[in-house]
């Protein structure tokens, strides 16, 4: 046993040195497309980083995050004009895009809207709209995502956010071409896929300090910078006991790490929801949130 784990770290730890990340994407037996193995990765090894296709700070850290990589703003940080803060050149190059169309717009109903009903998702919708209107993303950038199946109520109420986000750009004035892709179709479009894929950014404290504003963010209940959208990281499925996990150490970069010794061709799962959780609120929130029964060993044996 111990020889098979060492040579299974020696043949990981080789590989790792070289060529592409160890995974592929390809269909599963019941749950879509996942992420497989394409050969030995030992416990504790990167399996790659992703950075986000669309991410946006938590509403109440708006000003204490850096606005595009969501890093948190170590005491004076630099504030745009806009007022809001990047944490360095390349993130404000990166945010020119979107930061360049947003920081003009009178965004106070849309924000109300949101902020009063503890939206988190419009806020990514209005991003890529953002990114769309100034040419640095395609309209259709989150179409080979998997969608959520939407309720009746649902659907209502994204009517009424794609109303406000539509009539608040048209009203700062772009170009019709410009914000032709802005349909009602295309809103449910992207918050179906957001529903679905989109992540909740908790940073693992790096230093003193980030110890000290996450405990403080924790208490506050507060821990989450923000949320975020990838493409790989989006096809990874679910287990409640995983073999992988994400996780993010200063920014919205997410790393891909092994969580235990994982053979070539095994399928690579996350744990979308709180681990600890027991089997019947561990299969609810699936069943209510993502649309499906898991039937993983831990769930099978009841745990
Ligand atoms: C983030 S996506 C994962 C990738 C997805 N399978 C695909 O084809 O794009 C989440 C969706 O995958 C499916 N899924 C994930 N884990 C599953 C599991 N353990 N059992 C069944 N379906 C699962 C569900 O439809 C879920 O809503």
């Amino acid at each position: 046993m111990f020889l098979r784990r060492r040579l299974l770290s020696t043949a990981a730890a080789a590989a790792s040195a070289r060529g592409p990340p160890p995974i592929r994407v390809s269909l599963t037996e019941s749950a879509g497309r996942g992420v497989f193995a394409t050969r030995p990765v030992s416990s504790g090894e990167l399996l790659h980083s992703a950075q986000p296709l669309v991410s946006h700070p938590s509403h109440s850290l708006l000003h204490e995050v850096c606005y595009n990589c969501l890093r948190r703003k170590p005491g004076e940080g630099r504030a745009s004009s806009g007022g809001y803060y990047f944490c360095s050149d390349t993130c404000s190059d990166h945010a020119k895009g979107f930061h360049d169309i947003d920081k003009d717009v009178d965004w106070s109903l849309f924000d109300y809207h949101c902020s009063s009903r503890g939206l988190k998702y419009p806020y990514m919708a209005k991003r890529l709209a953002c990114m769309v209107i100034s040419g640095s993303a395609n309209a259709d950038c989150l179409n080979i995502l998997q969608p959520a199946r939407l309720h009746q109520g649902t659907l209502i109420e994204m009517k009424e956010e794609f109303e406000l986000l539509e009539s608040t750009l048209r009203k700062a004035g772009f170009q019709e071409e410009a914000t032709a892709f802005l349909t009602i179709d295309w809103y449910i479009n992207v918050l179906a896929r957001i529903r679905i894929n989109a992540f909740r950014i908790e940073l693992v404290a790096s230093s003193y300090e980030d110890l000290l504003s996450s405990a403080a963010a924790s208490v506050s209940c507060d821990s989450s910078v923000g949320n975020a959208v990838y493409m790989l990281p989006s096809f990874y499925n679910h287990d409640c006991d995983p073999n992988a996990h994400i996780v993010w150490l200063d920014s919205a970069d997410a790393k891909l790490k092994a969580l235990r010794d994982i053979e070539e061709g095994e399928e690579l799962r996350i744990c979308y929801i709180d681990t600890s959780l027991d089997a019947d609120a561990r299969q609810k929130i699936l069943a209510d949130g993502f649309g499906f029964k898991c039937h993983c060993l831990r769930c099978l044996s009841g745990d």
